[in-house]
Order: structure tokens, then sequence, then C-alpha cells
């Protein structure tokens, strides 16, 4: 598989350090509001990355870490009169809902909290300095840029600047304008630690790097995010792992692009964002995820409700050649007909084109085109005629597939009138004495999950 690596700015043939398993850091929210939809672009995308792995029989580490404190943290708890650790626990509770909508895969996420991980910032940070590369002023801690070689190799900065203090705020304790605070001193009404440096607080840089280092060992195979990171957040977890371990950080940095309003990144503070809760009123988030997953995650997308239209409509083309699947499995037999090897030869082309696609730095758009000439496919070529075994095949490639994408996985939705009326065609049926065919009302409810039951006040019914 070929992946993007920011690092060298190529494509790059992806091989794992374990050839059984693959370690995968995900920086995830600062958990102070609902997510929004950019936001929800990294989770989805490296979801899928993640899956695709499973699917080729990798066990996946995968990690998305909370950022549960820093200034966005303590400001919004100051405005609302509350604790850190409140809005903290509100919004991870709240993360989960959009994740659930969304489709994340949680089974096996691992979702480490920066402030349950105090002790261990404070020992990294201690050998940081011990070793020559941070120092303290005063209970704040920095790192010092000068002392790594290849400080900005991410990013591609010029470290001249960055000494020089060129476009950088000027903070007189620093030895350089370029510096970044590892641990930042207590200020009154701000949460705080003990720590040899005094009563402080982490800074966000370091939360990553110890925890990247916990929880997946001194070099992992891939660290992604938004691009929006790469400097400084990203360029800094890389000058403080390699400054501890001596060892590359990780083996892969991928970068997704941002989705933008009006060619603007969506974002908090410039107001133009959409959460993914308020989407959720008006479409299911399935469709969301489908949505962000039609781009090239290296791509930008400018977001708009046009757009999350157009996503709907094409996932409904999914789920109806879904739907006439499963309707001819039932309607067909088993046929020995002609041109079945021609059938599983197209077949089989699907899937390697499905997965060339992904392999080709998980090219999402190319591989839901696949789909649907799937199911373009299908919607032409079968019929009552076709011989049952083909219908199950096409059957299970859809599904196999559309599961590496986190698609396609919910059942048909049986409203509540469709229901009243299946039962009235069931007593109609029991009062003409059709027992065979209110029988097979009652199964088919059943199928969908309505459990019924005749009662001397009329029929009632429940889901399962
Ligand atoms: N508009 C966007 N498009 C794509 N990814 C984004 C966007 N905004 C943030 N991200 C990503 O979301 C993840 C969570 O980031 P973070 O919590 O720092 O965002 P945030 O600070 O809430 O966002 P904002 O920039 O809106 O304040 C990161 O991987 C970041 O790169
Ligand atoms: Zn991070």
């Amino acid at each position: 598989m070929k992946l993007y690596n920011t690092l060298t700015k190529k494509k790059e043939e992806f091989k794992p350090i374990n050839p059984e398993r693959v370690t995968m850091y995900v920086c995830g929210p600062t958990v102070y509001n609902y997510i929004h939809v950019g936001n929800a672009r990294p989770l989805v995308v490296f979801d899928v990355l993640r899956r695709y792995f499973e699917y080729k029989g990798y066990e996946v580490d995968y990690l998305v870490n909370f950022t549960d404190i820093d200034d966005k943290m303590i400001n919004r708890a100051n405005e609302e009169g509350t604790t850190v650790k409140e809005i903290a626990d509100r919004f991870i509770k709240e993360y989960y809902k959009d994740a659930e909508g969304l489709l994340l895969k949680e089974e096996g996420t691992k979702h480490p909290k920066a402030t349950e991980h105090i002790t261990d910032i404070i020992n990294f940070i201690k050998s940081l300095v011990d070793k020559g590369y941070a120092y303290n002023v005063d209970g704040n801690v920095y790192f010092d840029i000068t002392k790594l070689k290849d400080y900005g190799k991410l990013s591609k900065k010029n470290v001249e600047d960055l000494v020089s203090g060129a476009r950088i705020e000027v903070n007189k304790e620093k030895k350089n304008p370029g510096d970044f605070a590892l641990w930042k001193k207590e200020k009154p009404g701000e949460p705080s630690w003990d720590s040899p440096w005094g009563k402080g607080r982490p800074g966000w840089h370091i939360e990553c790097s110890v925890m990247a280092r916990k929880y997946l060992g001194d070099t992992i195979d891939i660290h992604a995010g938004g691009t929006d990171l790469q400097f400084p957040h990203h360029e800094n977890e890389i000058a403080q792992s390699e400054s501890l371990t001596g060892k590359p950080f990780a083996k892969f940095w991928m970068h997704n692009a941002m989705v933008n309003v009006s060619d603007e990144k969506m974002s908090k503070s410039k107001m133009n964002f959409f959460t993914v809760r308020e989407i959720s009123k008006e479409y299911d988030l399935e469709v969301l995820r489908f949505f962000l997953l039609s781009a090239h995650y290296r791509s930008p997308i400018n977001f708009s409700k046009e757009l999350v239209e157009q996503s709907k409509k094409g996932l409904d083309r999914l789920y109806n050649a879904k739907n006439n699947l499963e309707h001819l499995l039932e309607h067909t037999e088993e046929k020995n007909v002609e041109e079945k090897n021609d059938v599983l030869e197209k077949l089989n082309e699907f899937k390697a084109k499905f997965e060339e696609s992904m392999e080709d730095d998980l090219n999402t758009a190319d591989a839901i085109a696949v789909l649907f000439e799937l199911i373009k496919y299908t919607n032409s070529n079968f019929s009552a005629e076709t011989s049952k075994d083909l219908v199950q095949k096409a059957y299970n490639l859809l599904v196999e597939l559309s599961s590496i994408l986190g698609i396609l996985s919910k059942k048909e939705e049986i409203l509540d009138e469709e229901i009243i009326e299946l039962i009235e065609k069931r007593n109609e049926a029991r009062k003409n004495k059709d027992y065979e065919l209110a029988d097979k009302i009652r199964d088919e409810l059943k199928e969908k999950g309505i459990i019924i039951q005749d009662t001397p006040e009329g029929t009632k019914w429940r889901r399962v």
C-alpha cells in the first residue's frame, strides 16, 4: 500500500514495523465544545484507514486522544462558572454520541486524556531537562529548539526565522522566540498540579508525545491529524519525542486537508462552523460520513448543505441496490447458467479495483466510484433469472467493501405506518381464516424486528 508521507513529501510503500500490527495515533479533539464537521474529517478518514488495515489482516493499535486541559478548556469553564473537569466530562460524553452516529469504530480504540497522565508528563519533561533539551525559567519549562539539529523537518520551516523571532510573539523568558512551553506555571484560578518546577499544568504538545510513547512505543507507524497541526503541534511532538528517545517518532505522518466554508477553514474561532450534532438533526450521520469520504483526504472540501444533500442521494442509491439484492436473494434459485464465470470475473475485477484505489494513498473517492459501478452492474444485469449463488456473491462483496468504508451497515428502517398497515392486513387474513397468510405476516414483521401480540384488546406490537 502506498501512503503519502508528509515527512518526505512523497507517496511511499507502507510496511508496519511489526509485520502483524499497525500502530496509529490520531490527534483528537479538545473537548470544550461539540465537534464540528472539520473535526469529524480526521476521525472518519483515519477510521477508514484502520478498517482497511484490519481488512488486510493486521491488528491495529488505534488511539485518538482527548485534550482535556488547555486555554480553551479553561476559558470555557470560566465563562460557564464551572470546572474544567465538568466541561471535559460533558463534551467527552457528547463526543461518544457523535462517534456512534458517525459509525466510528470504538471497539478497541484508546482515548487517553491528558489530565490522567500528569505523572508521565512530568517524568518526560524531567528527562528532557536532564538531557539539556529543556530549561526552567521561574516555573515555566521551555523546549530549546536550537538543541535539535533537524527541528523544522516536518513543516519545512526555516529555523533561522524561528530563532530570530520573525513573525513570532516575543517572550522575554525564552532563549529563542521559537521555543515552546512544556510546563506552564500556575495562574490564579487555573487548575494545577505539583511538579519539580512548582505548581502548573502541561503545555499542549507534550501530552501527545507522552501518550503515544506510553501506549504505542517509541516509534509508531502512523501519526495523523489535520494539516493545521503540522506546525507547530506535530513539529514540536517530533522535537520532544526524538530528543528523549533518540529514535524516529513516527514512520509516517499523514495529514487530512481542511473542511472549508467559502474557502476558509471551518473553525470555532471563525464562527463559521457546523457542529456534527446540528447536522444530525437533519441527516443521519452516516450521510456526513459518506460525504467526508467522497473526496480524497488530501483535497480540501468546501462544505455546503447542497453537497451533503447530494451525498444523501448517493447513499440512498447504494442502500436501494443493497435492498434489491436482498430481495433477489429471496426470489432466485441456484442455477447452472453459462455466464457464471463472466459474472464472477466481473465481481473480482470490482474487488481488485476497489483495493487498488485504497492502496493508492487511501483514495476513498475512487473506491466509492467502484461501489457505484458494482451496483450499476447488478442493477442492470441481475434479475429473478440470475443464479442465487451469484446474487449472494455480489451482495457479500457489496457488504464487505462497504464495511471497509464503514457504511451500509444499517437494516432497512421500518416505519410505524408500515407496521400498522401490515397488522391490519394480518387481522383481515385472520378474519378470513387465512392463517397461512397471517403467520407469514407475523414472520415478516419478526424479521424486521417487530414482535406482535394478540390480546383481548386487540393486536399490540413492539420493537425487539
Ligand atoms: N476545518 C477542519 N478541517 C479538517 N480538520 C480539522 C478542521 N479543524 C480542525 N480539524 C482537525 O480536528 C482535530 C481536532 O482538533 P482541535 O481540537 O485542535 O480542533 P479545534 O481547536 O476544536 O478546532 P478549531 O480550529 O475549530 O478551533 C485535529 O486533527 C484538527 O487537525
Ligand atoms: Zn497531538
